[in-house]
C-alpha cells in the first residue's frame, strides 16, 4: 500500500511542498491528505492539488504514515496537544517550525515518537527546494532513507546536525525572501534605465538562476566566477565598487545574524 502523507497546516510552505511532490516527485494526490480550518481554504486546496482535505486534525494525524506539521510557531502548541494522543507509534512526524528543537517537540508527544525536524524553503514549489533535516534517535536509518527520498522529490535535501538548524533557517529557509528583494531591486534598476518591467524580470531571473547553477555545477569559488565577469577598467568593476561602498556584503552577513538570533 502507498505511504500516506499528511499535512496539518496547509499554508504557503505545505502547499509548496505538495505542489513539488506531485509535479516533480511523482506522488499521487491520493496519497496526500491535509487539514484546513475553513470551507473556503478546503475548496481552494482541493481545486489546486486534487488531494483529500479534511477539517479534523486528529483524524489526519492518526491515518498517515508521515505527518508534516507546517503551522506557525504560535499555533504549534495547541495543535500538538490536540493531535498527540492520536499519533500512531510508527508515524513519522516531520516538523517544519523554526526554532523548535527536537527535544522540545519530543516532550509534547508520547515517549518513543519518531520526529524529524526540517527546514525547507518555498522553491519546493518548482521542484528546487532546499531541505535540511535532522531526525531524533527513534527514527531508523531505513526511515531516514525513505524521508530523504521524499524531501529530494521536491529539490535537494541534506541531513545536518541539529546545532546548525537555526543558521540554516537564516541561510536557506529565509533566503528566498532576500533573493526576491535582490531580483526586485535589480529589475527596478533596469526599469529606471528604460527596460520594460516584464523583460527586466526575465533578464534578472534567468541571470540569478544561471549564476546559481554556475556555483552548484562548476564547483568554482564564487570569487573566481565574479572575476571572470569583471573586465579591467570595465563596467562590472564600477558596479562592484559601488556595491562595496554601500556595504552590500556586510549587509547580507548581518541579515543572516539577525535571522539566526530570532
Ligand atoms: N513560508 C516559508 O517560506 C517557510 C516556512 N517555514 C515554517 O513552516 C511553518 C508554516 O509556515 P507558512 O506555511 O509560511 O505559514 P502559513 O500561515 O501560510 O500556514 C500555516 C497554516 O496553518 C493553518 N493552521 C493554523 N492553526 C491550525 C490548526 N489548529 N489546525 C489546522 N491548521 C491550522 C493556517 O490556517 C495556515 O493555513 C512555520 O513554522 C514556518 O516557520 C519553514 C521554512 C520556510
Ligand atoms: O520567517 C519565518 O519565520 C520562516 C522561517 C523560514 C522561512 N520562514
Amino acid at each position: 500500500m502507498d505511504t500516506m502523507i499528511g499535512f496539518v497546516g496547509c499554508g504557503k510552505m505545505a502547499q509548496a511542498i505538495i505542489h513539488g511532490m506531485i509535479t516533480y516527485g511523482g506522488y499521487s494526490p491520493k496519497q496526500i491528505v491535509a487539514t484546513a480550518r475553513t470551507h473556503a481554504t478546503r475548496e481552494s486546496i482541493v481545486n489546486k492539488f486534487g488531494i483529500n482535505v479534511q477539517t479534523n486534525n486528529k483524524e489526519v494525524a492518526s491515518s498517515t504514515d508521515i505527518l508534516f506539521l507546517a503551522i506557525k510557531p504560535h499555533d504549534f502548541l495547541e495543535v500538538v496537544k490536540e493531535i498527540s494522543p492520536a499519533i500512531r507509534k510508527d508515524t513519522l512526524i516531520v516538523t517544519a517550525g523554526f526554532g523548535v528543537t527536537l527535544n522540545e517537540v519530543g516532550d509534547l508527544f508520547p515517549e518513543g515518537t519518531k520526529i524529524v525536524r526540517i527546514m525547507p524553503n518555498t522553491p519546493a514549489y518548482v521542484g528546487e527546494g532546499m531541505t535540511a533535516y535532522c531526525p531524533n534517535a527513534c527514527v531508523s536509518e531505513e526511515e531516514i532513507e525513505k524521508l530523504d527520498q521524499l524531501f529530494t522529490s521536491f529539490g535537494k535535501a541534506e541531513r545536518v546536525p541539529e546545532r546548525l538548524m537555526d543558521t540554516i533557517t537564516a541561510v536557506s529557509g529565509s533566503s528566498p525572501a532576500y533573493v526576491y528583494m535582490f531580483i526586485e531591486a535589480l529589475a527596478d534598476g533596469a526599469v529606471r534605465h528604460g527596460v520594460p518591467r516584464d523583460l527586466a524580470y526575465q533578464l534578472v531571473g534567468q541571470s540569478v538562476l544561471g549564476a546559481a547553477k554556475m556555483v552548484l555545477e562548476t564547483g568554482q569559488h564564487p570569487g573566481k566566477l565574479k572575476d571572470d565577469v569583471t573586465t579591467p577598467n570595465g563596467s562590472t568593476i564600477r558596479a562592484i565598487e559601488s556595491l562595496e561602498a554601500d556595504g552590500f556584503r556586510g549587509a547580507i552577513i548581518q541579515a543572516v545574524g539577525a535571522c539566526f538570533k530570532k
